[in-house]
């Protein structure tokens, strides 16, 4: 079953098309992937599907629910979370910490309860520091918890802003470039990481990836943008293969 509908999405900055009827189906469990030139417009799409910048044309369906021109909560809300191609966490706040800010859309208190220090401010921010290790604990990073963010290698850095993004508990995770400034060693473990995701929280995961070691050892299928255009989809093998897809964007 689909999860991600996209039909002719598009969207101008004055004078400059840079996504036109962009069309793209995710199954529900799909490990899919967006590649294309620098310029190419697929951060911009990421951009319309979280709602940071509202298309000018087209459609965004998610599980059914009609999101297009949703603000970033209400589409984070509605069930898509993000990491970002420059690593934006809260750098001076605790591994921990950032993983729970994450986690408030579910653990409501009011303010009279946080500002008295009611027995239910207890009761949640315990319960939220158990969930948020559990999450740090599946990335490796609960025996950090307790350091800054910004003390963390970037691999883990990386792994931070996944797991922030899952305690939004989303239905779609978007990925921007997770390999980016990765070493191979690092980008591999990424690849385990991006699957162990899929596998135990259910995930269907849309990615951004330069890197073709990750795009053709993770991704079943892929579409391919240039000049903000679809330029062809399929599965990762035949994609790779397409004479128009090498000519454009691989080289050679
Ligand atoms: N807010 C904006 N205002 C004006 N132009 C923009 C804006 N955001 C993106 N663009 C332009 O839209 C085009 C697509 O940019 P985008 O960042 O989406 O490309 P990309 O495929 O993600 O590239 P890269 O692989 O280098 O990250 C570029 O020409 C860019 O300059």
């Amino acid at each position: 079953m689909a999860l991600l509908e996209v039909k002719n999405l598009g969207i101008s900055f004055g004078g400059l098309r840079a996504v036109d009827e962009f069309s793209i189906t995710i199954e529900k469990g799909q490990l899919y992937g967006l590649i294309g030139p620098n310029g190419a417009g697929k951060t911009t799409i990421f951009n319309m599907l979280t709602g940071v910048y509202k298309p000018t044309d087209g459609t965004i369906v998610l599980d059914g629910k009609n999101i297009t021109g949703k603000n970033t909560i209400e589409i984070n809300r509605a069930g898509i979370a993000r990491t970002f191609q420059n690593i934006r966490l809260f750098k001076d706040m605790t591994v921990l910490d950032n993983v729970k800010v994450a986690l408030h859309n579910h653990y409501k208190y009011s303010t009279f309860t946080g500002v008295f220090r009611l027995p239910r401010y207890f009761k949640l921010e315990k319960a939220m520091d158990a969930k948020a290790l559990e999450l740090l604990k599946v990335f490796e990073l609960d025996d950090n918890a307790s350091l800054l963010a910004s003390g963390l290698p970037y691999g883990d850095q990386r792994k931070l802003e996944i797991a922030r993004a899952l305690a939004t508990q989303p239905k779609l995770l978007l990925l921007d470039e997770p390999a980016a400034g990765m070493n191979p060693n690092e980008t591999a473990e990424l690849m385990d990481t991006i699957r162990f995701v899929r596998d135990n929280f259910d995930m269907t995961v849309l990615l951004i990836e330069h890197d073709m070691s990750l795009v053709s050892g993770i991704c079943e299928k892929l579409s391919v943008l240039n000049f903000g255009q679809l330029l062809c989809e399929g599965k990762t093998a035949e994609v790779l293969k397409n004479p128009e897809v090498i000519t454009a964007y691989l080289g050679e």
